[in-house]
């Protein structure tokens, strides 16, 4: 098997495995240690030695989409999980799709997450459907402080039922959130009735943004290793771990 390193991220306007290093499969084992890891088609890789001619080594990878409304803090999500920043002032909507990577250390195994940042606005909705089957995890983006994009996650739900593959991890983000701590927004509360795991962040203040990223890849992981006695729960993971105290900087 070949030695994989994570790329830095690039954009991409063609098809979904035009600039992915992933390309078309699932989450691919490249080194492992001490278990064996299986590839998501099942393949069983045995234990391979570290490689090391970078710092951004990955025993498997996976796609995470970020999809929602425009203006729901898709981008500022990634740059705040990526760079651990905040695109302050005004508001430069995605055009097309573009990716970062982030490699995660989850328990012990190097998760590579490809983040694909899709646009939110209804034009470049056919560009988008395209990428969705070849995503491991979606991150569904509402605003808490925006009734209208708690309107339409129904219908971003149906198009990801339609599009995306029938497995794929999903998680519901509340972003924009302006609080600290375990309170949740009446519209977060309301979001519960979908029955797909939730959470609320803020790319603004950082809050719950690497908690979210380390659920998926947590859960994908979990999925990866076929470890029957080892289930995870991503909501019972996310209440848990959610931050119980700080301040609000939102
Ligand atoms: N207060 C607050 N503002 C935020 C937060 N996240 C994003 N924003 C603001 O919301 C606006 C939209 O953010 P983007 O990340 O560009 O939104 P998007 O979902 O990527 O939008 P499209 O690319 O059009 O799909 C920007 O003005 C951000 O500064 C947040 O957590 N809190
Ligand atoms: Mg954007």
């Amino acid at each position: 098997m070949s030695r994989k390193k994570a790329v830095k991220g690039k954009a991409a306007t063609s098809s979904p495995s035009a600039g992915s290093p992933t390309g078309k499969g699932n989450g691919k084992a490249v080194k492992s240690s001490p278990a064996s890891i299986v590839q998501g088609n099942g393949v069983v890789h045995p234990s391979r030695p570290s490689i090391s001619n970078s710092s951004e080594f990955y025993d498997i990878a996976f796609k995470v989409m970020l999809v929602g409304d425009s203006g729901v803090g898709k981008t500022c999500l990634l740059v705040r999980f990526k760079d651990g920043a905040f695109l302050a002032g005004s508001f430069i909507s995605t055009v097309g799709i573009d990716f970062r990577n982030k490699v995660l250390n989850i328990d012990g195994v190097k998760v590579k997450l490809q983040i694909w940042d899709t646009a939110g606005q209804e034009r470049f909705r056919s560009v988008t459907h395209a990428y969705y089957r070849d995503a491991h995890a979606l991150l569904l983006l509402y605003d808490v402080t925006n009734k209208a994009s708690f309107d339409n996650i129904q219908a971003w739900l149906t198009e990801i039922h339609e599009y995306a593959q029938q497995d794929v991890v999903l998680m519901l983000l509340g972003n924009k959130a302006r609080h600290c701590g375990k309170f949740i927004s009446p519209i977060t509360l309301a979001v519960q009735e979908f029955g797909v795991p939730y959470m609320e962040t803020s790319a603004k203040s950082g809050l719950n943004v690497e908690l979210a990223f380390t659920a998926v890849a947590k859960e994908l992981k979990h999925r990866s290793m076929k470890d029957p006695s080892e289930k995870f729960k991503l909501q019972e993971y996310v209440n848990k771990e959610m931050k119980g105290t700080g301040c609000c900087r939102s």
